[in-house]
């Protein structure tokens, strides 16, 4: 995917939500891009779903790169916009995390991000797609969870994560700890059932930042690594919760890493999140996205 490519114009989808600082950051990125001789575009988000309609609309009318400018959820939509054309997907990582950021090794300044955009190397992501009972799709570029990880992430108090952004979620877990009620799951991983308490679908290494959860994970390749909690319950989520910034989580007794190409879950009222967004509750079925698609890396 390295032949020499350079893409002059680009439109940046810029989701403002988190403030002064992301919109000085693009300020930055845009400079960056100016002295690379790129013309960029910057559409702005106003609600949620404009990030995918704006990618999607791009993509139709010819063109060559769209960057998703915020963090990995306002990625995952300008990935689903793109989906299915020729278009190349960029990254400014404004988000909290960058998850996917990280995973691809890609800077998070805003400048050396943009000469990244600007130098027009690429590599391939195999992005994976969720399936509600209700018929919704959510297409998915680094993680989906169900059960803990998806109760944090609904509970966020989004003005906190504002305020003093990764520290929120360290908050909010601790809050959930003493309020979920941890129900039963049921995870069938290519027709094998597993009872338990949560789960983590991963197309990357990485989980909530830089801290390895997958390390036999491939983003460009079909197929998911999953990571199975046997073990439900506050005590349980709070080991695990340690053991992550530690290294340890793949490791810890009750959990289990095993690779899938088709997972289903079952259970009642259990939250998924994907991608850093809560996008709905269990029962959900996760495969491959049809195809690959590109995204500039350094
Ligand atoms: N203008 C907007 N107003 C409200 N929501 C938006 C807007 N633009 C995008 N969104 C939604 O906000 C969600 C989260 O955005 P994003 O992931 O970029 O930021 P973040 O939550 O600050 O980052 P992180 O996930 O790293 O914490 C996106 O999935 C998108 O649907």
């Amino acid at each position: 995917m390295n032949r020499p490519y350079r893409a002059l114009r680009m439109l940046i989808v810029f989701n403002p939500t988190a403030g002064a600082r992301r919109r000085r950051r693009l300020a930055e990125a845009l400079r960056a891009l100016a002295i690379a001789g790129v013309v960029a575009r910057v559409a702005e988000t106003g609600a949620p779903g404009d990030a995918r309609r704006f990618a999607a609309e791009a993509a139709a009318a010819g063109e060559t790169a769209v960057v998703a400018a915020g963090g990995d959820g306002t990625i995952a939509e300008v990935a689903a916009g793109l989906a299915g054309s020729a278009a190349t997907l960029g990254i400014l990582p404004f988000g909290t995390a960058n998850v996917l950021a990280l995973e691809l090794g890609l800077p998070l300044g805003p400048a050396q991000a943009a000469r990244v955009l600007a130098a027009g190397q690429r590599r391939l992501v195999w992005p994976g797609i969720a399936r509600f009972a209700d018929g919704s799709s959510r297409l998915f570029v680094q993680m989906l969870g169900a059960g803990f990880d998806a109760a944090v992430v609904a509970g966020l108090d989004l003005r906190l994560k504002q305020r003093i952004g990764r520290a929120a979620y360290v908050w909010q877990s601790a809050r959930e700890l003493c309020r979920y009620g941890f129900p039963p799951m049921t995870v069938t991983l290519d027709g094998a059932a597993f009872q338990v308490g949560s789960a983590i679908v991963t197309k990357g290494r990485l989980y909530a930042g830089r801290f390895l959860l997958a390390p036999a994970a491939r983003p460009d390749a079909p197929g998911f690594q999953v990571a199975l909690f046997h073990h439900a319950g506050p005590w349980s989520a709070a080991l695990y919760g340690v053991a992550l910034p530690l290294g340890l989580l793949s490791r810890m007794p009750g959990v289990e890493i095993r690779a899938a190409s088709r997972i289903e879950f079952a259970g009642a009222g259990i939250p998924v999140q994907a991608d850093g967004d809560a996008v709905g509750e269990v029962p959900v079925s996760v495969a491959d996205a049809p195809g690959p698609m590109q995204v500039l890396v350094g």
